[in-house]
């Protein structure tokens, strides 16, 4: 079986990035990344999902199509059941995930290695303000939404956090690049 590997952290702070930027090495690796299933416009600019409509979502999750689904920031996400045979097949996978899922995908996938991608809150603001993607109104949602997750308790409960390791994306990003390999190398997943 191949390894999980779950990368969370707010809107903004630099997730798709990530995996765009290190997709070829973890790929020359074994290591695959999945495209997302999103109720998002198909024109929005960033991340490479597949759009959908809210009710070809629904159907698809009812017809069991995906291994991991949640809703979050008016849209709903999901993860392709792929991923399931791609793990069993060895290969270990990335996604891009939710913290309020975290408690969820870690009973699916309970030996998955959890990265949290931390952001200086200023500058997750200007990042997703230089971004552009949504409303001023919207990003002031998503900013209140991470507020929330840094002021409550830890999702996984007491000693939790020993198991989520944190990535710090505030600077420069090639770096961050670097330590997200190193740190998934030294997991020895995508080995
Ligand atoms: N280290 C960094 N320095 C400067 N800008 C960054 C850095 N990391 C990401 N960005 C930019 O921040 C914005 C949000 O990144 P993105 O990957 O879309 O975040 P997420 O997928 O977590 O919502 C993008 O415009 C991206 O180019
Ligand atoms: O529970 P949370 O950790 O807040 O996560 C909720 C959703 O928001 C993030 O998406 P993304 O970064 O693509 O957000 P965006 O849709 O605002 O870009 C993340 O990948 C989840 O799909």
């Amino acid at each position: 079986m191949g390894k999980l590997i779950y990368l969370i952290g707010p809107s903004g702070s630099g997730k798709d990035s990530l995996l765009q930027a290190a997709r070829a090495t973890l790929d020359a690796r074994g290591c695959r990344i999945v495209q997302r299933v999103i109720t998002r416009s198909a024109e929005a600019v960033g991340e490479d999902a597949e759009a959908v409509t809210p009710e070809q979502f629904d159907r698809r999750e009812a017809e069991g199509a995906f291994a991991m689904s949640w809703r979050a920031n008016g849209l709903a996400y999901g993860i392709p059941k792929q991923i399931d045979d791609w793990l069993a097949a060895g290969h270990d996978v990335l996604v891009n995930g939710s913290r309020a899922y975290l408690p969820q995908a870690r009973q699916r996938y309970p030996d998955m290695l959890a990265i949290l991608l931390t952001v200086d809150s200023q500058v997750l603001r200007q990042r997703l303000l230089a971004r552009g993607r949504e409303t001023v109104e919207e990003i002031e949602a998503r900013l209140a939404r991470n507020a929330q997750f840094q002021a409550s308790a830890n999702p996984e409960g007491e000693g939790g956090s020993a198991r989520l390791h944190i990535l710090d994306n505030s600077d420069h990003f090639e770096q961050t690049v670097e330590n997200l390999l190193n740190l998934i190398g030294a997991s020895r997943a995508c080995a």
